[in-house]
């Protein structure tokens, strides 16, 4: 029977519920062991409710979108994170927002260019979560809700923001080269350079931007605004770099 665990209420900061089941009842003491593999050893009859409870059904297999889950907690968040993730599934949603999982390792065919035809063709949501559909969902809202759009990337030192806005950059510059390639569309071979260039700055931008540190071999001293221009052809024709969040010397 799985339980979550959990101490006296409300749970101190460094505590949460812990995904666990019975190892052993007898002589008045149950002994819990949690899928982290930490055991805990409870008097039967001091048990509660506060410091276990029942895991709900949602939380046992994993959801793709945590607000599906009965049970709302940080211990049910990073419980799930991490049964995804024990499956190499990097990416969960809550609502519309995309939890990413760093993997520290190239995961085969998860962004190569069948990937961006797959999340061009669906809206977020549809199918498995990926920072694709986040990219994809962005670039409809423009022409659907005639706005501006944002994708805000946050986390701590080594996360994977800048992989991330890479990764969003290669597909809005497929999407970009796709509306010039249509029947009709003339290009014109500027706008493809744009693309590259825009490609391209990530390297230039990190050759002076980055550096290494305990905890990232890779990262970024500043934060980094990102614009981009697009026609109403769908293509990007310009944009610019804004340098921000320059951290205390
Ligand atoms: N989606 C991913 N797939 C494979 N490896 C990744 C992915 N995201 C990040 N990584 C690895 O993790 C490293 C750190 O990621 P990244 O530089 O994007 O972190 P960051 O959040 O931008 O950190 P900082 O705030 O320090 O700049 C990358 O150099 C890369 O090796």
């Amino acid at each position: 029977h799985d339980h979550f665990l959990s101490g006296p209420q409300p749970l101190p900061e460094d505590e949460q519920h812990l995904p666990s089941t019975v190892s052993s009842c007898s002589g008045g003491v149950v002994v819990f062991t949690t899928d982290y593999g930490q055991v805990y050893t409870y008097k039967q009859n001091a048990l509660s409710r506060q410091k276990v409870a029942p895991m709900h059904v949602s939380s046992i297999s994993g959801v793709e979108d945590m607000s599906s889950l009965e049970d709302l907690h940080d211990g049910a968040i990073m419980y799930n994170l991490y049964l995804r993730y024990q499956h190499r599934l990097i990416y969960t949603y809550i609502g519309s927002i995309l939890a990413a999982v760093n993997p520290y390792q190239n995961l085969p065919g998860l962004y190569d260019r069948a990937a961006v035809d797959r999340y061009s063709r669906h809206y977020l949501g549809e199918i498995s979560p990926h920072i694709y559909a986040v990219a994809n969902e962005c670039y409809r809202s423009l022409w659907k809700r005639l706005q501006n759009q944002c994708v805000l990337i946050s986390g701590e030192s080594g996360a994977g923001k800048t992989e991330s806005t890479k990764l969003i950059l290669t597909f809005l510059s497929a999407m970009s080269q796709r509306s010039l390639d249509s029947p009709g569309a003339s290009s014109t071979g500027s706008t493809s350079r744009v693309e590259e260039a825009l490609l391209e700055s990530s390297p230039i931008m990190e050759a002076f931007g980055n550096a290494k540190t305990v905890y990232n071999n890779n990262s970024s001293r500043f934060g980094k605004f990102i614009q981009l221009h697009f026609s109403q052809k769908g293509n990007i024709q310009g944009g610019r770099i804004v340098d921000c969040i320059l951290p205390n010397p």
